[in-house]
């Protein structure tokens, strides 16, 4: 889970999204949320499940710039800061109580189901039986609420959802998926059950395998990938940074903008576009090393050691290059920052929310690919 700090880097990405076309008109036949082209009359309302952790704030951000701050209800089981119950509206909603979960879709007029609620890959080994309720008995709870409700409905897979018999570089959409980890196990499931009540009930069921996410505004925990992010947090404040892998531990990765903005780009394409309903997406890849000397390009100093743990063997059997071309040609995914671009915003966005910004490495200007 992870812990909300007091910066705002996503605040590019909303600005971005208001400046986008107001919603459109939907003609009198379609339903809300279910046109199949930005030809809406009222803008969908969205319900975010597991929103106060890495992706859910920012998502709400980004989907309250496009359709209004009341039409995006942040859900968790955690008790929010006070800014996040100001930005909007936030409610108690626990994956696995399915009435709960009905009574939030009813009151709320839900159309579409945006579900992040999971343990990550590294507490998920740790807890395996939670892992289980919670990735796979709260997919089934959000599966049979969207189907009942007609709602369209996102899940997010994962790199993780591939394993150590998996083509590593490049890993195509399509291939061997055995994964050896309860994280990777519940994913697969989850890409299975979404395809299958797809064709079997027509549910609108859409989902991206993401990479590792890098974002500022949340302190990073869970996941095999967060080393990437912690190594800022460490640049910024203390100057020394301990990795538990390898410093040649390749695996894809995707700045936070770039992923909220698939996922709402996926969201939105017509159907028509759709060859498949789980795509691959990613924007890079780095090892700890190439990732050190390019931070090193902003904090010189930084001091790192190797000490790898058990998270070690879970990234020796990801991917190390993903391939996303599906994405690419079926709804025109494009990734915007690479390694150097990311870096210069999480330092200088770090910096601002540590204080430390005194001689910050240049301007937020972005270079991209
Ligand atoms: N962050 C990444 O690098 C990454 C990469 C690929 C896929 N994903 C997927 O994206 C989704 C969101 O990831 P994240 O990084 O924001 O995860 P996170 O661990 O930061 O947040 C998950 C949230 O789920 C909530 N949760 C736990 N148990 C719950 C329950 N019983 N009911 C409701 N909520 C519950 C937690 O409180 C937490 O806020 C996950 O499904 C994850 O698998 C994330
Ligand atoms: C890759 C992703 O699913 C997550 N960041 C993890 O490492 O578990």
């Amino acid at each position: 889970m992870s812990v909300a700090l007091h910066s705002s880097p996503c605040a590019r990405l909303c600005a971005r999204a208001l400046s986008m076309p107001v919603q459109q008109r939907r003609t009198m036949s379609s339903r809300r949320g279910f046109a199949d082209s930005q030809q809406e009359q009222e803008p969908p309302r969205i319900l975010i499940t597991g929103g106060l952790g890495q992706l859910g704030t920012g998502l709400a951000k980004l989907m309250r710039a496009r359709y209004g701050r009341d039409n995006v209800i942040l859900s968790d089981i955690i008790k929010p800061e006070r800014e996040i119950v100001e930005a909007g509206p936030y409610v108690f909603a626990d994956i696995l109580d399915f009435k709960n979960l009905q009574e939030i879709v009813v009151t709320y007029r839900i159309d579409w189901l945006v579900h992040f609620s999971a343990l990550l890959s590294a507490v998920g080994e740790d807890n395996v039986p939670l892992a289980i309720r919670v990735n796979i008995e709260g997919l089934h709870n959000v599966m049979e609420l969207a189907k009942q409700y007609k709602l369209k409905i996102f899940v997010p897979s994962t790199i993780g959802a591939f394993g150590p018999t998996s083509p590593r570089n490049p890993t195509p959409n399509l291939t061997i998926q055995r994964p050896e980890t309860i994280y990777g196990v519940s994913k697969v499931h989850a890409e299975l059950l979404g395809e299958y009540y797809h064709k079997k009930f027509g549910l609108d069921f859409r989902c991206l395998r993401f990479p590792g996410v890098i974002s500022s505004d949340t302190a990073p925990g869970g996941g095999t990938t967060d080393y990437a992010v912690q190594i800022f947090h460490d640049a910024v404040t203390t100057g020394k940074f301990s990795c538990y892998l390898r410093p040649d531990s390749r695996l894809p990765m995707m700045y936070i903008d770039d992923t909220l903005r698939a996922l709402w780009e996926i969201m939105v394409a017509p159907e028509s576009q759709l060859r498949s309903r789980t795509y691959n997406v990613t924007a890079m890849s780095f090892s700890p090393e190439e990732l050190v000397r390019a931070v090193r390009e902003h904090v010189p100093q930084l001091e790192v050691t190797y000490r790898p743990d058990s998270r070690q063997q879970i990234a020796d059997a990801w991917p190390q290059v993903f391939d996303d071309s599906c994405a690419r040609e079926d709804w025109g995914w494009r990734h915007r920052y690479d390694l150097p671009a990311m870096c210069k915003l999480m330092i200088n966005d770090l910096k601002a929310a540590y204080g430390t910004d005194a001689g910050s490495s240049g301007s937020t200007g972005e270079s991209r690919t």
